[in-house]
């Protein structure tokens, strides 16, 4: 290719490779793509070259032992609208490593891995039951169930509260953020190339809906900073937000100004992303385990079996039971590879030339990070497309993890939730199956398994039905 750039397809003059990933799965023509091009390959996306890396071997020598160059996020058009590169999931540089340092030490102050979330999870797990058992027996959105549930508790890590599932607030922040997912990987790639998109009227893309959805966000925002502030006690800090305060108090000392990277904006983006990152991509996930427990009946009942032999059917599952449930956590372990949630990770940029297994990346190209590469490698996981939680279980029944199994990602950049989306995913998945068994709604016609690509891979929209165990008819 011309000056070692990595080849990749045919591209159309003006728009590069866009008409070819237009209404198509990005995920299988990149499968398709790096059978033909190899693991590094190019795409563009009108004159933007995209850097596509896959295979565990070539994400690990990008993210790990070269982590100082691949570990800057690109300039998003949107975004920096709305966050000003503040906050951790779009932001680069000394900032981003002081966010991300911070909020890592307050989610491990807060009780990650250890009792306060846990009873947090637990008591969310306890309403998600009372939530679906008003709907037994009926079809159930439960993706809508699932997001509340989800999203509560990071409200109890951020705000120290809980909302109900009928607050009107609550209720539109999350309908918000769910459709901006949708919405955000397409709009924003498209208007990161062709900026003029912005001012077509209508809104095709969506962009003026997410700048609106903001406003909604920044009223709640504002309403919980006020009351935060205004009850503030440095000494016996109740959530993130308590923690971040004291600590911007602090920095507001500092003599030089450039060194203080604490500020009401950047708490305002922190809090955005802990709920963009947290919500969608947990639930979305649970969604998924519900959706392969359908086409996989027996899966579900020997998770169930499991539970059952352990717990009984009064005793709710704790943490202290997952090394006991080895097949529902290897259910989960199969669903976050299967599901692959996060394909592509977030978008990386390079910030100057790099040389990378013998290609010329340009600066300021995009690298995306194939994480759905591996996940589906067939030669880490045979039979990919199966559902089979047992890949994940030694010949002892233990867990047994492989280290290709990244589906939090790796390196610098790797998700600072994995820790509590295991907990989350560990009790919901196993409160609900103890609880209820899913059915179809229409037996001679499952819901789709091929999902939509946004910033998350989800579920398309499908219904289930739900019964009491006590009441299904063996
Ligand atoms: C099943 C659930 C989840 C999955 C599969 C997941 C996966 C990921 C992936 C693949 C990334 C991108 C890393 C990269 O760019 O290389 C990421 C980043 C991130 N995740 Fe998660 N995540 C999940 C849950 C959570 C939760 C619960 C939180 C918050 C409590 C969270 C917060 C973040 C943040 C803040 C980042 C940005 C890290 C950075 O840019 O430095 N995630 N996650």
């Amino acid at each position: 290719t011309p000056n070692n750039i990595p080849m990749g397809p045919l591209t159309v003059p003006l728009l590069g490779n866009i008409p070819q990933l237009i209404g198509r799965n990005p995920l299988l023509l990149f499968r398709k793509w790096r059978k033909q091009y190899g693991d590094v390959f190019s795409v563009y996306m009108g004159s933007q070259l995209l850097v596509v890396l896959n295979g565990y071997k070539t994400i690990k020598e990008a993210l790990v032992t070269r982590g100082n160059v691949f570990s800057e996020r690109p300039h998003n058009f949107l975004l920096d609208k709305i966050n000003e590169g503040e906050g951790i999931l779009f932001a680069s540089g000394t900032s981003w490593k002081r966010q991300k340092k911070f909020t890592l030490n307050c989610l491990q102050e807060l009780g990650f891995g250890c009792n306060s979330l846990e009873v947090c999870i637990v008591d969310e797990a306890k309403i998600l039951i009372e939530q679906i058992e008003q709907n037994s027996g009926a079809p159930l959105n439960l993706k809508d169930i699932l997001i509340r549930s989800v999203s509560n508790v990071i409200c109890g890590i951020v705000f120290g509260r809980r909302f109900s599932h009928e607050d009107k607030q609550f209720l539109e922040v999350l309908s918000n953020f769910s459709e901006d997912a949708k919405y955000l990987g397409n709009a924003s790639i498209l208007m990161n190339c062709f900026p003029f998109l912005q001012y077509l009227p209508g809104d095709l893309l969506g962009n003026k809906t997410i700048l609106e959805h903001t406003k909604v966000f920044q009223k709640l925002y504002d309403d919980l900073y006020e009351s935060h502030q205004s009850t503030l006690d440095d000494n016996n800090p109740r959530d993130f937000m308590d923690l971040y305060l004291t600590e911007m108090k602090k920095n507001s000392t500092l003599p030089n100004k450039e060194e203080n990277t604490y500020s009401k904006n950047q708490l305002k983006a922190l809090v955005g992303d802990l709920f963009g990152a947290g919500t969608e991509t947990t639930s979305t996930t649970l969604l998924w385990a519900v959706l392969y427990l359908l086409h996989y009946p027996d899966v579900q009942e020997k998770c169930f079996d499991e539970i059952q032999t352990v717990l009984g059917m009064e005793r709710l599952p704790s943490l202290d039971d997952r090394s006991h449930l080895p097949y529902c956590e290897a259910t989960i372990l199969e669903t976050l590879r299967i599901a692959a949630v996060v394909p592509l990770a977030l978008p990386y940029a390079i910030t100057r030339e790099v040389y990378f297994r013998g290609y010329r990346i340009p600066k300021e190209s995009s690298i995306l990070i194939n994480l759905d590469s591996i996940l589906h490698d067939c030669d880490i996981f045979k039979d990919p497309g199966v559902f089979r939680p047992e890949r994940f279980l030694d010949s002892s029944g233990q867990v047994r993890k492989p280290n290709e199994f990244i589906p939090f990602s790796c390196g610098r950049r790797v998700c600072i939730g994995k820790k509590v989306a295991r907990m989350e995913l560990f009790i919901f998945l196993t409160t609900m199956i103890q609880k209820f068994k899913f059915f179809p709604v229409d037996p001679c016609h499952l819901p789709d398994l091929e999902g939509n690509l946004g910033i998350t891979y989800s579920p398309k929209y499908f219904q289930v039905k739900i019964v009491r165990r006590q009441d299904v008819k063996s």
